[in-house]
């Protein structure tokens, strides 16, 4: 099957499924995108606009747009789940019944699973059996609007096959949107789910008037602490230092387009989560994140002060500027950790 004849479908018509769809149309003649909402969904097959979500973004005719999801799913050879992660075990349980054995299965969310802290390949490994070789998880750098635009963009797919991940990379390409694999899928899930907890941090920082420094040190050491969770369970550390990693921890920590680092924002403003949330149809992802983190961090004996002040100050009512204070008045620590240490040796 050539790619021209791929038949693709995007499962969730927020930013991300909206523009995944605009990019994919562009390369392939069969894209097909759920809309969960059939009052959208109506509004964007009239306008070819997703006006709620990614207005100003022209939908190619190479997509269809549907809220069935017998229509979205049959006969798809790839399917890309891109509803926020809490919604996904719920929507890949409904999806499963028109799931095709050999369909491939790729994980856009960057969330973990609240009750379960379990990642999103494996929630929907556990929702479509059929799939569960062929589920791979896309991450990076890769802001929605910027992408809708054709600006330059980088990914990861990470697959536990390299066939898998292969075949994604190739159905994905296009001169504005380079693809790199990897065979890490834990790495890869849990730095996109991660960083998001950071760029909480980032806005916190910038909301409080603080410059470069700051931001740069939150960052540096953010990016520490959520490596050493990932390789407590099983990442490789390189996956952090590559495009899941440091990239989005760079894009979503400095961009005006982040809802995390918006919602940072907000929090040193004074607005509370309750007030955040229900100010926004928008997910921001890295607040269920902490709650999450904040549990695998105990879980695995990780040290994450970061995390725990962040925790802290959505969850305890801590004000920004004392979770600030305590961070930087923490008992003196070194900076590389003993397990990367090596052959450093101290004179
Ligand atoms: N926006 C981006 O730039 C971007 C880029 C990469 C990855 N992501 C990830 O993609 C996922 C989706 O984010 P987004 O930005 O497209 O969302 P969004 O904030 O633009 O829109 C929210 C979407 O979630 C849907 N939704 C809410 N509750 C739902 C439920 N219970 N069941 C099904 N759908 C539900 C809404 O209908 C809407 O489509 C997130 O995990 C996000 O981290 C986003
Ligand atoms: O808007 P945010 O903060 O959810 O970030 C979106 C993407 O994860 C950026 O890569």
């Amino acid at each position: 099957m050539t790619d021209k004849e791929m038949h693709i479908s995007i499962i969730g018509a927020g930013s991300w499924g909206t523009a995944l769809a605009a990019v994919l149309g562009q390369k392939h003649q069969s894209v097909i995108l759920w809309v969960r909402s059939s009052v959208l969904c109506n509004q964007i097959q009239s306008t070819r606009e997703n006006n709620n979500y990614l207005p100003g973004c022209k939908l190619p005719p190479t997509v269809a747009v549907t809220n069935n999801f017998a229509e979205a799913a049959s006969g798809a050879e790839l399917i890309i789940l891109t509803t926020p992660s809490h919604a996904v075990r719920q929507t890949a349980a409904q999806l499963a019944p028109f799931v095709a054995s050999k369909t491939v299965i790729v994980s856009a969310a960057k969330g973990l699973e609240l009750a379960s802290v379990k990642r999103m390949s494996e929630v929907i490994a556990e929702e479509i059996p059929a799939a569960a070789g062929q589920i791979a998880a896309l991450s990076g750098p890769n802001h929605a609007e910027e992408v809708a635009l054709n600006q330059p963009t980088a990914t990861v797919v990470a697959a536990k096959s390299r066939k898998v991940a292969e075949y994604i990379q190739d159905a994905f390409m296009l001169p504005s949107f380079r693809v790199y694999t990897n065979p890490d899928i834990i790495g890869v899930e849990l730095a996109g789910a991660l960083k998001n907890i950071i760029a909480l941090g980032a806005g916190i920082a910038d909301g409080l008037g603080f410059g470069d420094n700051a931001r740069s040190a939150l960052m540096t050491r953010g990016l520490a602490e959520i490596t050493r969770l990932g390789m407590a369970m099983g990442a490789n550390p390189l996956t952090f230092a590559g495009l899941a990693g440091i990239g989005d921890l760079i894009a979503t920590c400095t961009s005006v387009h982040s809802r995390n680092r918006r919602a940072g924002l907000q929090l040193a403003a004074g607005k509370t989560v309750a007030e955040i949330q229900a100010g926004t149809s928008m997910v921001v992802e890295g607040i269920r994140a902490t709650m999450i983190a904040h549990q695998l961090a105990a879980k695995y004996h990780v040290e994450m002060p970061i995390t725990g002040q962040i925790y802290a100050v959505l969850y305890d009512g801590k004000s920004p500027k004392n979770a600030v204070l305590e961070l930087m008045t923490r008992s003196r620590t070194h900076e590389v950790e003993e397990v990367a240490l090596n052959n450093l040796i101290w004179n």
